[in-house]
């Protein structure tokens, strides 16, 4: 499982240390380990940690302006970079100054001066931790399978953007997708051609996606969601005729259908901004309801939830 953790070289260290002989140290150790990046002040180091979240923060205790345990807090407290770990590089450290970078979230404190050997395999072991963290977390947010997310996600994340939509009167949308007679597929082609079928299905609507924040989620068996905030009715229909589309030109044979090929059916539903649907549960049950009507009509098609008391 964590075969891929071996190589560091991709992992990037922030090093915050406003004496340049020092950062020239630092990097100079590190040299080969990891790419490293340098900054001067803890202003700074928030900045850049904002546009770059880096695998591992090298701290300066003092530091012109904000001192090293105020950036340290602050970066504990943002959004998305509370797990970076922060390692404080500083001399004569007094008791009561360790429970200060405790308090404020640091992981572990390298003594100046430096021992290379104490600082590599300080950041070498920080570093390893975080991939096997990042690692873990992937996996717990993906399906095995598909490799597209996983329901525990969707729950988590839908939830999330349904709540951020109404809050910013935004549209949500969202597609259920549904195989259509997967169980005959099962049933002539066996259940290991069926994952093959329902792994080639799911690259093929994952490779519509075009925007970042838009996520296929594999929602039950053969059940696929689709969450596009931001999107319009008119966007997600668009968009869901486009992975319609996209099954049936992988023209994977199904003798048992109609089609002759796996295809796929679809509901759409969207809050228009407005409290349109209560919570996310009423948004999926009505593109729920969509893909019911899409089944009814003759499958391999898209339809759009009918607005309420329409
Ligand atoms: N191979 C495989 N099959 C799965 C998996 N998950 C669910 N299925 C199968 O998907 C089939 C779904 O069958 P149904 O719910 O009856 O739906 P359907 O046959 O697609 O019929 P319609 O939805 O009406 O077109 C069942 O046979 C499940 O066993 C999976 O991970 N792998």
């Amino acid at each position: 499982m964590f075969k891929e953790i071996e190589d560091l070289s991709e992992s990037l260290v922030l090093i915050v240390e406003d004496s340049m002989l020092t950062q020239k140290v630092i990097s100079c150790f590190l040299e080969g380990i990891c790419s490293v990046h340098m900054v001067t002040s803890g202003e700074k180091a928030i900045e850049f940690c904002r546009a770059t979240p880096p695998d591992l923060i090298l701290m300066d205790w003092v530091l012109e302006g904000m001192s090293g345990v105020e950036a340290c807090k602050q970066l504990q407290e943002m959004e998305g970079l509370s797990d970076i770990p922060i390692i404080f590089v500083t001399s004569n450290i007094s008791e009561q100054q360790q429970d200060l970078c405790w308090d404020a979230g640091a992981v572990d404190f390298i003594p100046k001066p430096i021992v290379a050997k104490t600082l590599m395999n300080r950041v070498k072991t920080h570093l390893k931790y975080k991939q096997q963290a990042d690692t873990l977390k992937r996996y717990s947010y993906y399906d095995g399978l598909t490799k597209v997310f996983n329901r525990r996600f969707f729950d988590m994340e839908g939830a999330r953007q349904f709540k951020q939509s109404i809050r910013q009167q935004h549209t949500c949308s969202v597609v259920m997708l549904d195989i259509d007679h997967f169980k005959k597929f099962n049933d002539r082609y066996g259940h290991l051609n069926g994952d093959d079928a329902l792994k080639a299905v799911a690259s093929a609507i994952d490779g519509q996606i075009r925007r970042p924040m838009d996520g296929v989620y594999r929602y039950g068996g053969e059940e696929f969601a689709i969450l596009l905030p931001d999107t319009e009715p008119d966007g997600a229909k668009q968009l869901a005729n486009q992975f319609v589309d996209a099954v049936k030109a992988l023209a994977i044979v199904h003798e048992d259908s109609e089609f002759g090929v796996v295809t796929i059916s679809a509901g759409v539903a969207s809050n228009d901004g407005g409290e349109h649907y209560q919570d996310l549960a009423q948004l999926i049950a009505a593109a729920d309801q969509a893909l019911y009507n899409a089944k009814h009509q003759g499958r391999n098609q898209a339809c759009v939830a009918e607005k309420k008391g329409a």
